[in-house]
């Protein structure tokens, strides 16, 4: 029988280095250990190693999310991120993990919990009952899940870098009240759920073989 692959998720605020840490994780998984290895960048599609799209509807849905000129509820956002990933999951990730084949996924419903939940207001219990019914226990309860952490200087630093040639989408354009929210609820939700919390702030080989450890070192999460 084919040894199921391994869901690893990273969480944190925009623009902390989740995308970064998750192609550092998925190359270093193929190369050193020889694992065929797909990568899922919420609300985007799970992609596999050739960066080939595989639910395309989840790529349509993330530019539906990402358009800030339609105005929508906190629950309308809640119902469309859980599209989403209820497709990716059924579509890609399941059948990805089934075949043996490892993950790595930038944001997971801590997002929703953090976003809709602690800076849009949604009701917490709600949003996970709405997550469960979209998904299954064992996508909300992926192998690891890590939160990174970066001082909020330094996150707007890296943002207004990354994003210097694009627009802002709805989410990273919020009032700085709203981030604050957002970087105190992730921390709050590592700490309940007992996720480490990892400093983005040194480079990205750091940050990156820090995670790896936890993974496969005595620090296992
Ligand atoms: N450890 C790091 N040190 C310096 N810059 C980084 C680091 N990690 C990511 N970056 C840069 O910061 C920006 C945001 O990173 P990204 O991975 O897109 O964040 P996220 O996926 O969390 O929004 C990008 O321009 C990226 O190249
Ligand atoms: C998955 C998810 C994302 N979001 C937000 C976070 C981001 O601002 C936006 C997705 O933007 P994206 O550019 O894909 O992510 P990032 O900025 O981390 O690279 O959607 C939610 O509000 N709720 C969710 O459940």
């Amino acid at each position: 029988m084919t040894e199921r692959g391994v869901y690893t998720v990273i969480e944190g605020s925009d623009g902390v280095g989740k995308s970064s840490v998750v192609q550092y994780l998925a190359k270093r998984n193929r190369v050193e250990r020889g694992v065929r290895t797909f990568t899922v960048e919420e609300p985007d599609s799970i992609r596999d190693e050739h960066g080939t799209t595989l639910v395309p509807i989840a790529e349509i849905l993330r530019t539906t999310i990402k358009a800030k000129e339609f105005g929508r509820s906190a629950l309308t956002n809640v119902l469309l991120f859980n599209a989403s990933r209820r497709e990716n999951l059924l579509q890609g990730i399941e059948p990805a993990l089934a075949a043996g084949i490892d993950v790595f996924g930038a944001r997971n419903f801590e997002s929703t919990t953090v976003y809709q939940g602690f800076a849009e207001g949604w009701d917490i219990e709600e949003i996970w009952r709405m997550v469960l019914e979209a998904t299954s226990e064992a996508y909300m309860h992926p192998d690891h899940t890590f939160v990174l952490d970066l001082p909020e200087e330094e996150r707007c630093l890296r943002l207004a870098i990354r994003d210097s040639k694009t627009h802002l989408d709805t989410f990273e354009s919020r009032p700085t009240d709203f981030q604050v929210k957002v970087n105190d609820g992730y921390r709050t939700l590592a700490d309940l759920r007992g996720y480490p919390i990892i400093s983005a702030s040194p480079n990205i080989e750091i940050v990156g073989h820090e995670i790896w450890q936890y993974i496969h070192g005595q620090n296992a999460a």
